[in-house]
């Protein structure tokens, strides 16, 4: 078998995201998890080019994988070693260094405003500098492809006289993004026939036509051996080729299976979902719910006749077992659902009915009204699960909230600062006792966290007999979405919540007012955690 290496740039590229920003922490934690999951190489920056960049380096963690410099090829008229730029790469103390040089004539005049003949002076010099230290050396061929186009005698002498310098690898990027994949596999197959070792040879895409991970594996089909990408497709512009769609193809889809080794161990492949999801939570923000192989929706089977067939014989409607990636098979309820997504979804949340029970057309018509009126019950599962409760007859009475009331106020501080101030009032029935509980809502420094946070607080203020449960629990995310149009506009809000015992779960209000749809998947989020703890009404 072939081996394929594979080189992650989630600590660099994928910092060039718009909105990513790692501290040095975090790349430190993300250089772990990499680790452990076999990559080759961990590109874990630039050095000398941000403080948070150099912090990383100064106290990398010990890694399998080749922790790897990023920088650029010296500049005209100073010699390599006179290079300030590349003299901080290179203090880093990385086994290996990887350098971006051009390789289009487009680039060389516009970009450096030298000469093509200098600018191959300035590769094989920077490159010849970094393996005289004992170092790897890499290079990444910018705009490869565009200067393939233009002029590709030139751009392979750029890859060969990195090749001679001492390059290890040499890589073929797609800077801008824009090369389809036959294109790739046609100019990968011609650099390989015109001497360049396929085993010397690496690729580098972007997404910016949706195209990253088929472009890497043209360029893999056609003999390239190494591959560059980051952990959920982070990266410049569009992202890179998303390693997290990579690694399950190449270990579980032939031809690569059968052909290509890499040094992921198969049990790691069952971690994938858990590493994309912890790289989501380390950049706070929600996880793609569509990321292939990973993501919350890559095995959920939504229409009644999928789901009719996967009960049958999962095999039916899905490519691979969600499990080997460490995914999970969802049947969710919404107005494409039949019986069969209805009786999965019921037997999921342990709630065993029989064929014929008279309730299931009910729920399945009542879930589909409600989806009219614009609630969405397939990401909201917990809230679809109270709702055929109710309709069988199995949902407890824990409380009721007699009335609320939130109010906003914007006015002058006492420094003459605007300020806005939200407040709720809940009063609430439980165990025949009323209960009455008010919030402001205000975060650390005295700002105002809205009419939401609010009312959240007074919910969760007393539930008495009620409160460890709910103090056990908190909200991730909130979504607002407004459906219809004109005067039938409603809000439907999403709310994904989460407590101590590692339970996630989602729950929707519709009404016409934000602060009410608000209020009823709140309500939902409270009542699915009562009876996920197995707690009694009174
Ligand atoms: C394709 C890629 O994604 S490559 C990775 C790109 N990543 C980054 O740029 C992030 C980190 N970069 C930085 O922090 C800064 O750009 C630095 C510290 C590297 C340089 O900062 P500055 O010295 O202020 O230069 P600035 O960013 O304005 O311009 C880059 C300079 O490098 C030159 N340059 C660009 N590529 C190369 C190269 N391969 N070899 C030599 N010089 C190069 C440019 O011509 C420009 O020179 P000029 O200032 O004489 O016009
Ligand atoms: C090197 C790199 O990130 C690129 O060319 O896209």
């Amino acid at each position: 078998m072939d081996r394929l290496y594979l080189y992650d740039t989630t600590l660099r590229d994928g910092q060039q995201t718009q909105g990513v920003q790692f501290s040095a922490a975090e790349k430190a934690e993300i250089a772990r998890m990499l680790d452990d999951l076999g990559v080759d190489y961990i590109e874990g920056g630039w050095p000398g080019a941000n403080p948070t960049d150099s912090d990383f380096f100064a106290a990398a963690p010990q890694t399998f994988a080749t922790m790897t410099a990023f920088g650029m090829t010296k500049r005209a008229g100073r010699s390599a070693e006179n290079d300030d730029v590349l003299a901080a790469v290179l203090n880093a103390g990385t086994r290996a260094v990887c350098l971006v040089g051009k390789t289009h004539p487009f680039h060389v005049r516009e970009a450096l405003g030298i000469s093509l003949d200098d600018n191959l002076a300035n590769i094989r010099a920077s490159i010849a500098h970094v393996t005289a230290l004992g170092r790897e050396a890499l290079f990444d061929a910018e705009h490869f492809f565009d200067g393939y186009a233009d002029d590709p005698d030139y751009a392979v002498l750029c890859l060969r006289t990195a090749l001679e310098a001492g390059a290890r690898w040499v890589v073929l990027c797609d800077t801008n993004g824009g090369t389809l994949p036959a294109q790739i596999h046609a100019v990968t197959t011609a650099v390989i026939a015109a001497g360049i070792p396929g085993n010397h040879l690496g690729i580098h895409t972007h997404d910016d036509t949706g195209n990253a991970v088929a472009c890497t594996l043209a360029a893999v089909d056609a003999g390239a051996r190494q591959i560059q990408g980051t952990l959920n497709g982070l990266g410049e512009r569009c992202g890179n080729a998303s390693l997290t769609s990579l690694i399950p193809t190449l270990l579980l889809k032939e031809p690569y299976r059968s052909t290509l080794s890499t040094g992921i161990a198969p049990e790691a492949l069952g971690r994938m979902v858990r590493i994309s999801r912890r790289l989501d939570e380390i950049l706070n923000r929600p996880s793609a719910r569509g990321l292939p192989y990973v993501g919350a929706s890559a095995f959920a089977h939504k229409a009644g006749l999928h789901a009719s067939a996967i009960i049958k014989n999962p095999a039916t409607y899905e490519h691979i077992a969600p499990e080997s990636v460490g995914n999970e098979r969802i049947i969710p309820m919404s107005n494409q659902a039949g019986q069969s997504n209805l009786r999965a979804r019921l037997a999921e949340a342990g709630i065993e009915v029989s064929r014929e029970d008279p309730a299931l057309p009910r729920i399945l018509d009542l879930v589909k009204a409600r989806e009219d009126q614009g609630y969405a019950y397939d990401a909201a599962q917990a809230s679809f699960e109270l709702l055929a409760r109710s309709e069988l007859g199995l949902m407890p009475r824990f409380f009721e909230v007699e009335r609320y009331r939130v109010t906003i106020e914007r006015r002058m501080n006492a420094l003459g600062r605007r300020i806005s101030v939200s407040e709720a009032v809940v009063v609430a029935r439980i165990a025949g006792e009323r209960v009455i509980s008010a919030s402001e809502s205000m975060d650390e420094h005295g700002g105002d966290r809205g009419p939401v946070s609010a009312l959240w607080h007074a919910l969760g203020k007393d539930l008495g007999p009620y409160q460890a449960a709910v103090d056990g629990m908190r909200l991730t995310d909130f979504r607002v979405r407004i459906t219809g149009a004109g005067v039938d506009a409603v809000t439907r809000v999403t709310i994904d919540s989460a407590d101590d015992l590692g339970r996630h779960w989602s729950t929707v209000g519709v009404s016409p007012n934000l602060v009410d749809a608000s209020f009823e998947a709140l309500i939902d989020a409270i009542h699915w955690k009562l009876l996920r703890d197995g707690l009694a009404p009174l």
